[in-house]
């Protein structure tokens, strides 16, 4: 697995917007919504292009660059990662979205499945995780599980902040996928929360705090 810390100016700016106490739900969903955009740009730097003739403007044929290879499935894990999504459907919006529908038990801190609609053909096509925060890991484990579970075999995540220790986890349990993030915090704290992080991402964008 690969862990990509994207340090881009505006993206640390965005994000440092976000961390502010008392940020309104309109604000918030707005800034998570941009980062998501720009972590797209970033996550789709290395998708592999080929060559292809079309007819151009002055009658002849020219050779053009068009994306190869796997087709995208968007996969925003509910609710938070609903509050990216515009932003990444944006730069990708032919892509197909697959909703999973997970929140994180309170005291146990572990994640609870409740829905799932997966595009049919994931197996050909690249998914693109979509949670604003990576805690412990356990949500995204098991994101990660259910993909495969479905056929999926090439797996991207992207997250505003991240953890350490959720790092690690999904490293040890699935080497194989690559992570971008805007940033990777200090540790969580005795709930679960990320330090310094931004918080109930779900409950800011969606005012339930
Ligand atoms: O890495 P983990 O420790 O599993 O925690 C991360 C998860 O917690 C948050 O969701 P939450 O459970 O608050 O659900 P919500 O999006 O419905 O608010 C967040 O959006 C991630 O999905
Ligand atoms: O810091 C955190 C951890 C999990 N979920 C959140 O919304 N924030
Ligand atoms: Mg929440």
């Amino acid at each position: 697995m690969a862990v990509h810390q994207i340090n881009h100016p505006l993206i640390q700016h965005k994000l440092g917007l976000m961390r502010e106490a008392g940020l309104s739900s309109k604000h918030f969903r707005e800034l998570a919504s941009e980062v998501g955009n720009l972590l797209t740009y970033e996550a789709t730097r290395e998708l592999e292009t080929e060559t292809v003739s079309i007819d151009g403007w002055a009658g002849t044929p020219i050779n053009v660059q068009r994306i190869k290879g796997k087709k995208i499935t968007v996969v925003p894990i509910l609710r938070a990662g609903l509050g990216m999504l515009d932003g990444v459907m944006n730069l990708i919006p032919n892509a197909k979205i697959s909703v999973v529908g997970l929140y994180r038990n309170e005291e146990t801190l572990q994640p609870v499945a409740y829905f799932d609609k997966v595009v049919k053909d994931v197996a050909e096509r690249t998914a693109l995780i979509v949670d604003p925060m990576l805690a412990t890991g356990g949500t995204l484990i098991a994101t990660i599980d259910l993909l495969k579970q479905k056929g999926c075999e090439h797996i991207m995540g992207l997250f505003l902040v991240a953890a350490p220790e959720g790092i690690k986890a999904v490293t040890d349990a699935h080497p194989d996928v690559d992570i971008f993030t805007a940033a990777i915090d200090e540790r969580l704290n005795d709930q679960g929360y990320i330090l310094p992080g931004l918080g109930d991402a779900g409950d800011k964008i969606f005012g339930t705090r």
